[in-house]
C-alpha cells in the first residue's frame, strides 16, 4: 500500500458528491459477459500528502472461456456493483500492474508512463518504454509477457496530481484504478464528485477534444471498451487479432459497440452516418445538407463483428472522405447493399510517374510569344489567348465554366458516331510492340481527338481564368457506391450537373505501355491509354508511349463504369503543363445534364468481341440500349483493360 494514504470505508460511487433526487447515479454497471463487476473504491480523504483513489474492478469468472463480450453497453446509469472489501491500492499477491499513467499536466496530450505503481513487491515493473496508448494496444499484451520478471519499489512523487493504474491478476482480474494526490492538486479540499457530474464533464472534454457529437455519447461505454481491451489482449485471442492483415496499433479499433458509436457519429459531423441495416449491410450516408438525422429507422450502430483487415479499417476511417482532403470537396463511399467494402487503393489528386515514362512539365515548351495576350480572364478578353489559339482559336469552356456546346458535340460525335469517327494509324504500334516484339501486327487504330488546352503557369492570367477549369479540381459532390446490378463499385453524384460540367479527370501511375503489359502479367489493371498522339507521329518511342493505370494509386474515376455509347460522361484530352500531347490529362465532362444519385458512366470504347485485344472484357450490364456487349466493334480507342 502506499504510504500516506489513508482509506474510508467503500461507499457506493453513487452516494459520493451531491446525488441527485432523480439522477440515474445510483449504480451502473458494466455489462461484459464472463466478467463481474466488482467494488468501487474510495480511498483516503486525510490531510497532507494523500491520495483519493476511484477503482474499477472487473472480476473474470474463472476459467470461462475468452470470450470478448460484444453486446452492447446498456444504457443504465449503474457503474460498479459496490464490493463488500473496500478496494485499496493493496493488491493481493498475484495481481500485477500493466501500466501507471499520469497525465502530463504541461501538453495533456501524451501520457507518457513515468512510473509505476509497486506498493507491493509482487507488482511488476513493465517495460520503461511502454507508452500511453500501447496500454490498450498491442504494448499492453508486451508488458504483460514481462509480468513476471522483475520486481521493484517506485515512490509516488508528490508532484503527480493523479495517476491511472491498470493491473491484472494471474486470476484473470484487470483493475483500473485512479489516484489524486491532494497536495499535488495544491492541498484544496477534494470531494469526490457524483457519477453524473463526471460523466457530464468527461463527455464535454470528449466532445471538445475528439469533436464528437453524438447526442448518445456515453463516457462509461468507452471506459466499458477499455475493459474488453484489456481483456482481449490478455488472452490468447488478442495473439490471434494480431496476425493476418489485421493492424497491430490499431487493434483497439476493431469494431465494438463504443468504437461503432463513435465512427458514426464522428461520420455524422463530416455529413455523413454510419448505420447497419436490418440485414447487417451497412451505409455510410452522407446527407444533401451536410447533416443527417435520419437515417431512415435504420439502425446507428456497428459493422460486421470479424477482425476487420487494414483495408477495412482505412475505409472505415475514410468513410465521409476517401479523398483524404486531397480534393477540394469531400467524397463519401456508401454500401446499401452488403458488408463489401472498396477495393484497396491508394487516393492520389494527380498523376504520378512509376518508374520509366518520360513526363517533364516545362516552361520552355509553352512558347513565350502566346503567354502575353493571357492575363485576367482570358475568356471576357475579345480576342482568344494564345492558349485558345492553340487548341483552334476558340475556347472550349464558356464562362459558365462548361464545355462550349460547339465544341462538346463534335467530341460526342467523333465518340460515338462511326460516321465521323477517324482513326490515325501509328506506324509501329506500342500496343502491338509490346504484345509481340518480333513482329509486331499493324497498328489497328487509335481514335482522332479534339483536346482542350488550358492556360497554364506561364500565362500571365489568373488561377481563377475561365480557361483553367481541369487543372483546378474537383467541384461537384460525388458519391462512390456498390451498383446494384452487378457491376461493383460506382460513382455516382449527389447533385445535378449540367450538360458538359467537369466532373473529374482520371488519374493514376503513368506507366508505358510495356510497363503495362508487365504489370497485366502480374495483376489486373485498370488503365487508361493516352494514345491521342500516337498515330499523329507514326509511332512512339516505348518511353513516350503512355498510359494511366489507377489500379493501386488513382482518384475517383477509377469507380467509374462503362456504358456503351449512351453514357452521361465523355473523356476529353486536356493539355495543361505539356504541350505535345505525349502526356496530357484525361478529363470527364458530362455529355448531357445528370440528376442527383444518376449514376456516372463513361463508354470505355471496349470491343468486346476482340480476342485479340488487350483489353480484358467483362460481362457488360451497363442496361443501354445500344449494349455492343459481344457484338463485333471495329472501333479502337482508348481503352481500359479491365481486371
Ligand atoms: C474501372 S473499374 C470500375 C470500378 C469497378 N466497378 C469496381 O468495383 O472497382 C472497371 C471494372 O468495373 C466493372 N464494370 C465496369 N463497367 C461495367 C459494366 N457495364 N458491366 C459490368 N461490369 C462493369 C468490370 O469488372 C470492370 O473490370
Amino acid at each position: 500500500m502506499n504510504k500516506g494514504k489513508q482509506t474510508v470505508e467503500p461507499r457506493p460511487l453513487a452516494v459520493l458528491g451531491r446525488p441527485e433526487p432523480n439522477s440515474h447515479s445510483s449504480e451502473m454497471h458494466f455489462s461484459s459477459k464472463g466478467k463481474e463487476l466488482m467494488s468501487p473504491n474510495v480511498a483516503s480523504n486525510g490531510k497532507g500528502p494523500q491520495r483519493v483513489s476511484l477503482s474499477l474492478h472487473i472480476k473474470d469468472l474463472g476459467p470461462e472461456p475468452c470470450v470478448i463480450p460484444k453486446k452492447r453497453v446498456v444504457d443504465t446509469h449503474a457503474l460498479i456493483i459496490p464490493k463488500e472489501e473496500p478496494f485499496t491500492d493493496d493488491m493481493p499477491q498475484d495481481e500485477v500492474p500493466i501500466a501507471v499513467i499520469h497525465p502530463d499536466p504541461l501538453s495533456g496530450k501524451d501520457l507518457a508512463i513515468r512510473e509505476f505503481s509497486t506498493g507491493k513487491s509482487n507488482w511488476q515493473v513493465p517495460p520503461e518504454s511502454l507508452h500511453a496508448d500501447e496500454i490498450v494496444g498491442g504494448g499492453a499484451s508486451a508488458s504483460m509477457s514481462k509480468r513476471h520478471t522483475s520486481c521493484e519499489l517506485a515512490t509516488v512523487s508528490n508532484e503527480i496530481p493523479s495517476r491511472l493504474e491498470i493491473a491484472s491478476s494471474q486470476l484473470g482480474e484487470v483493475k483500473i484504478s485512479v489516484s489524486y494526490n491532494n497536495s499535488a492538486l495544491g492541498g484544496q479540499k477534494f470531494q469526490l464528485p457524483s457519477i453524473d457530474e463526471l460523466r457530464e464533464l468527461m463527455a464535454q472534454r470528449c466532445l471538445r477534444s475528439y469533436k464528437l457529437i453524438d447526442p448518445n455519447f456515453d463516457v462509461i461505454k468507452i471506459l466499458n471498451d477499455m475493459c474488453e481491451c484489456i481483456s482481449e489482449l490478455a488472452t490468447n485471442s488478442s495473439n490471434q487479432s494480431r496476425e493476418g492483415d489485421v493492424m497491430p496499433a490499431l487493434d483497439v479499433l476493431k469494431r465494438s459497440p463504443g468504437r461503432d458509436a463513435l465512427d458514426a457519429e464522428s461520420n455524422r459531423e463530416n455529413g455523413c452516418v454510419l448505420a447497419r441495416l436490418l440485414n447487417g449491410s451497412f451505409i455510410v450516408q452522407p446527407s444533401s445538407n451536410g447533416c443527417v438525422d435520419d437515417v431512415g429507422g435504420k439502425e446507428l450502430v456497428v459493422l460486421p463483428q470479424h477482425e476487420l483487415t487494414l483495408n477495412e479499417l482505412r475505409w472505415l476511417h475514410d468513410a465521409s472522405d476517401i479523398t483524404k482532403g486531397e480534393e477540394k470537396v469531400e467524397i463519401s463511399w456508401v454500401n446499401e447493399i452488403n458488408k463489401d467494402f472498396p477495393p484497396p487503393f491508394q487516393y492520389i489528386s494527380e498523376n504520378l510517374v512509376f518508374q520509366n515514362a518520360h513526363v517533364s512539365f516545362n516552361l520552355y515548351g509553352i512558347g513565350d510569344e502566346s503567354c502575353p495576350t493571357c492575363f485576367g480572364d482570358c475568356l471576357l478578353a475579345e480576342q482568344p489567348c494564345g492558349c485558345a489559339c492553340r487548341a483552334g482559336r476558340k475556347f472550349a469552356y464558356s464562362s459558365a465554366g462548361v464545355v462550349e456546346e460547339d465544341f462538346l458535340g463534335e467530341c460526342i460525335s467523333m465518340t460515338r458516331d462511326p460516321q465521323q469517327q477517324f482513326l490515325l494509324y501509328c506506324t509501329e504500334c506500342p500496343l502491338e510492340r509490346s504484345k509481340k516484339d518480333d513482329f509486331p501486327e499493324p497498328c489497328k487504330g487509335h481514335l482522332k481527338r479534339k483536346v482542350i488546352k488550358e492556360c497554364w503557369s506561364k500565362c500571365g492570367c489568373h488561377k481563377q481564368c475561365g480557361n483553367r477549369v481541369v487543372q483546378r479540381g474537383l467541384n461537384y459532390k460525388l458519391q462512390v457506391f456498390l451498383t446494384p446490378d452487378e457491376k461493383g463499385w460506382g460513382l455516382r453524384t449527389l447533385e445535378k450537373l449540367p450538360k458538359g460540367a467537369f466532373v473529374c479527370e482520371f488519374v493514376g501511375e503513368i506507366l508505358t505501355i510495356s510497363e503495362l503489359y508487365a504489370r497485366n502479367r502480374e495483376k489486373h489493371t485498370c488503365p487508361i491509354l493516352l494514345d491521342a498522339y500516337w498515330g499523329l507521329k507514326g509511332g512512339a518511342r516505348d518511353e513516350e508511349a503512355l498510359c494511366l493505370d489507377a489500379t493501386c494509386y488513382g482518384n475517383v474515376a477509377r469507380f467509374i463504369n462503362h456504358r456503351c455509347f449512351d453514357a452521361n460522361l465523355i473523356e476529353i484530352p486536356v493539355e495543361v503543363e505539356t504541350p505535345d500531347l505525349r502526356y496530357y490529362h484525361l478529363a470527364f465532362f458530362t455529355t448531357r445534364e445528370v440528376h442527383a444519385l444518376e449514376e456516372l458512366t463513361w463508354d470505355y470504347g471496349i470491343d468486346f468481341d476482340d480476342l485479340d485485344h488487350p483489353v480484358k472484357a467483362f460481362r457488360c450490364r451497363c442496361g443501354s440500349k445500344f449494349c455492343r456487349n459481344m457484338k463485333r466493334s471495329t472501333r479502337s480507342k482508348s481503352a481500359i483493360i479491365t481486371g
